[in-house]
């Protein structure tokens, strides 16, 4: 069972995706970076890899692209907020 992120989780969890880009929302709880590739199809293929993992781990993220740019939102929508899923998800696209 998922749960929201605890106060410690977060202490640990966030600091290094926030070095890495991640920023938190103001207005929801929720992480959000913007990806910049080459061009549309090496973002469109990144987007295909996550996409797998994203199916894989039943944990999907809010995105959009434009051209060469992926603007990725991660949250966990069953908790209202940000659970491990968002930080395992949000490793593993800083990975890709
Ligand atoms: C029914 C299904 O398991 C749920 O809707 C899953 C699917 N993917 C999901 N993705 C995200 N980001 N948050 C969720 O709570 C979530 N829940």
């Amino acid at each position: 069972m998922v749960e929201r992120l605890s106060d410690t989780a977060r202490e640990t969890m966030l600091p290094p995706l926030l070095d890495s880009g991640w920023e938190q929302l103001a207005d929801r709880d929720a992480i959000r970076k913007t990806f910049e590739f080459e061009d549309f199809v090496t973002a469109f293929g990144w987007m295909t890899r996550a996409a797998l993992f994203a199916e894989k781990w039943n944990h999907h993220p809010e995105w959009t692209n434009v051209y060469n740019r992926v603007t990725v939102i991660l949250t966990t929508h069953d908790v209202g907020g940000l659970s491990q899923l968002d930080a395992k998800l949000a490793r593993k696209l800083d990975a890709l």
